[in-house]
């Protein structure tokens, strides 16, 4: 009794061949496809219809439709009844089945040929269509409900783990507080690390430090693992507290800086770390001052770098750094971009625009940066009354001036004259930038009680970051983060880990992101062609001293140690001491190997002294390493398109190659941009690998085995 229903959108399962063929000739018959409520009625009574008329014609015993009937009535309440269907869908179907067999029976003794047969037979195909439509929407409407209901069961689960958590807090927080709160929402962190207690306040005046307080009690209370705090802090109103209690330690892990060098913006944040929730902490500085404390060993430098890095990306900040411990806080940014005499690397920029080592360069340095913001204030006015604004809108086209002064606390309290009328201009540039885009980021080795002892510094500086490395001396955090309590030291006792608060949140751990020279050198180049220029404004006020900022004899000093790659230059050249990995099949063994074994292991070991960056530091040299030495930092086993290019380099010959052409040489396999062969040629030219010959445009590169005295090999 059932007939073919036409489906056009689904093709039956035939080969391709046949599929075709019928779709030439129109719709496809399906026979395999199910029921709705009108083709179901349909098939019923045309059905029963026709086996009524052969059936009488034919002689066939009525009785036979009758057993028919019944056969599929019992077939179909099964099959209903295993594909769990309701009660009124499976009555439908069996009932269908009955009343068509019963009129066949009829009409085949009575003759269907007759109105009354024809009319019955009408009726009762309606009655089957709308109650197989009836029980059709029930049984939509049932399926919906299971699903409903399937998810309310997962979330009762989930809410019955966030009521056992709240049920144990509001305990907890009544046992070691001595407060009845009542938990309003618990609210499980994505990065799985924690979670966040939403809480209600009892009434009778009683705040949000009143937990936060007792945060070390309550982390011990919790036995939350080291390094995992329970930290109070204001919540939607001032009845209401949060509760951020973190289960998984973040600090112990060393996580490197980001490889996305995608443009920042110093009004849209800068990240400088992560909050042991795993969420990045970012930092507003465009009306903000910075302090960093840290004392040594405890990740300093290395978060002046990612400080650095974030600036280097801003395509709104102009960076200015002064550090008098030799200027190492911005060698690594300059190095990069800076020729062996003097000149940038084929169009490239620095990562830092100033960078002062000296007392002298400083305070060249400050009197520019003062007069630059008061000349800003006069020639801006303008401007900010068509933006109606006091503060400068500063953009790539008027960017902010950053001053990162390293250990810059300690000149402030500093007791020699020179460098505390150095600390006096530092004061004075704090002192009226602000509107202007002038900011600082300061830091220090400790010694915070005497440097917060200064109004301007507290008021100005509210981005604070204290690494603490599990030192305690000099550390006085509720100095550097006033009103919150129940921080301690030992909770972050890891190199690159501490606390940092902000105006925009309140103080908590975090960890700064560990950053390498390589990867300084690829920020440099990355972010070379976005660093902006100096308002003309500016420009003119900040005169000639500005502008002859990189004349080489004022940058010579940059140059007799430039960055990482010079680290540890000796007397002897370091052409003589490096050996190419991607070459090494080709090297020869040189009559001087024992001396050159003896300078590589020398080398390494300054640069793993300062950087930490070679690994495997006193392991067995790997397979195939050649015998003479296994310093590797020019040629990257990791990177075989800079293989490549150095490749390029050496065949390129006695006439040399230049940074277009081996990029044109790489585009293809490696997709190599020419910015990053520049990188790579300005890193060969420092560790002699490379001669750079000729200047501007005639500029080429040679590899040193076809520099005339080279005798050919390393
Ligand atoms: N974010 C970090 N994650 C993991 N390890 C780090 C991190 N920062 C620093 N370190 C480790 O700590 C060591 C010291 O770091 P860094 O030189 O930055 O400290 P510092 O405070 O400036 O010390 P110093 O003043 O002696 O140079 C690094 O060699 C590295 O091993």
């Amino acid at each position: 009794m059932s007939a073919p229903t036409v489906n056009l959108n689904k093709q039956p399962k035939t080969s391709t061949k046949r599929r075709s063929k019928k779709a030439d000739v129109g719709p496809v018959w399906d026979w395999a496809a199910g029921h709705g409520p009108v083709t179901g009625a349909l098939s019923a009574t045309t059905g029963a219809f026709a086996i009524a008329t052969t059936g009488a014609a034919a002689g066939m015993p009525p009785t036979w439709a009758l057993a028919v009937g019944a056969a599929g009535a019992i077939g179909h309440t099964i099959t209903s009844l295993r594909d769990k269907l309701a009660a009124r869908t499976t009555c439908m179907r069996a009932a269908s089945w009955l009343l068509g067999a019963g009129w066949t029976t009829w009409a085949m003794t009575t003759g269907p040929l007759t109105w009354t047969a024809l009319g019955s037979l009408a009726t009762l195909g309606v009655g089957i269509g709308a109650s197989a439509r009836a029980t059709l929407l029930h049984e939509e409407a049932r399926e919906l409900e299971a699903l409903a209901a399937a998810e309310r069961q997962v979330a009762r689960e989930l809410s019955a783990e966030r009521r056992a958590i709240a049920a144990e807090w509001v305990d907890r927080i009544q046992r070691v507080c001595s407060v009845s709160v009542r938990v309003v929402a618990v609210e499980m962190w994505p990065t799985g690390t924690g979670f966040t207690i939403d809480a209600e306040l009892p009434t009778g005046g009683v705040t949000y430090d009143k937990i936060a307080r007792e945060s070390a009690r309550l982390s011990g209370d919790a036995k939350l693992p080291h390094g995992c705090t329970a930290t109070a802090s204001p919540g939607v109103h001032q009845g209401r507290v949060l509760i951020d209690v973190t289960t998984v330690n973040v600090l112990v892990e060393e996580r490197t800086y980001p490889t996305d060098y995608s443009p920042l913006s110093v009004l849209s944040g800068l990240p400088w770390g992560l909050r042991t929730n795993g969420e990045e902490v970012r930092v507003y500085l465009r009306e903000q001052c910075a302090l960093v404390v840290g004392p040594t060993g405890s990740g300093k430098t290395n978060m002046v770098h990612t400080i650095l890095a974030g600036f280097a990306r801003a395509t709104d900040v102009l960076t200015w750094v002064i550090d008098l411990n030799a200027g190492s806080a911005g060698l690594p940014w300059v190095g990069p971009a800076l020729n062996d005499d003097g000149s940038f690397v084929d169009g490239m920029r620095p990562g830092v625009d100033w960078l002062a080592s000296t007392h002298e360069e400083a305070v060249r340095m400050l009197d520019t940066a003062i007069a630059v913001m008061k000349e800003r204030k006069r020639a801006y006015q303008d401007l900010l009354s068509k933006h109606n604004t006091d503060l400068l809108p500063v953009s790539s086209r008027i960017p902010q001036i950053e001053l990162v002064v390293d250990e810059g606390a300690e000149i402030l309290v500093s007791n020699d004259r020179a460098t505390r009328k150095l600390g006096e201009k530092i004061l004075e540039f704090i002192r009226i930038a602000r509107a202007m885009g002038g900011r600082t980021v300061l830091t220090a080795l400790g010694a915070t009680g005497s440097v917060l002892g200064n109004l301007m510094i507290r008021r100005e500086a509210k981005v604070r970051a204290a690494l603490t490395g599990g030192e305690t001396e000099g550390m006085d955090l509720s100095k550097m983060f006033p009103g919150s309590r129940g921080l301690r030291v030992d909770q972050a006792p890891y190199k690159g880990a501490g606390f940092m608060g902000t105006p925009e949140s309140p103080a908590g751990l975090f960890k700064a992101w560990r950053i390498l020279p390589n990867q300084i050198r690829d920020i440099v180049t990355a972010t070379s062609d976005r660093h902006p220029t100096l308002d003309a404004k500016s420009a003119r006020a900040a005169g000639d001293t500005y502008a002859r900022r990189w004349d080489p004899e004022r940058t010579a000093w940059m140059r007799d140690s430039t960055g990482p790659s010079s680290a540890g230059r000796g007397e002897t050249s370091s052409r003589e001491r490096l050996n190419l990995a991607a070459l090494r099949d080709e090297v020869q063994p040189s009559p001087s190997a024992a001396d050159e074994e003896a300078l590589l292991r020398q080398f390494r070991e300054e640069i793993d002294a300062q950087f930490g960056t070679t690994p495997g530091r006193g392991d067995e040299p790997p397979a195939g390493a050649s015998s003479s030495g296994g310093l590797n930092l020019s040629a990257n086993e990791d990177n075989p398109a800079r293989d490549a290019a150095l490749a390029l380099l050496l065949a390129a010959g006695p006439d040399g190659t230049g940074a277009s052409a081996i990029a044109r040489g790489l585009a293809e396999e490696y997709g190599t941009t020419r910015q990053t062969v520049v990188g790579w040629l300005k890193s060969w030219t420092d560790d002699g690998t490379a001669v750079r010959v000729g200047t501007g445009t005639k500029a080429r590169y040679v590899h040193h085995r076809h520099t005339p005295g080279s005798g050919g090999h390393d």
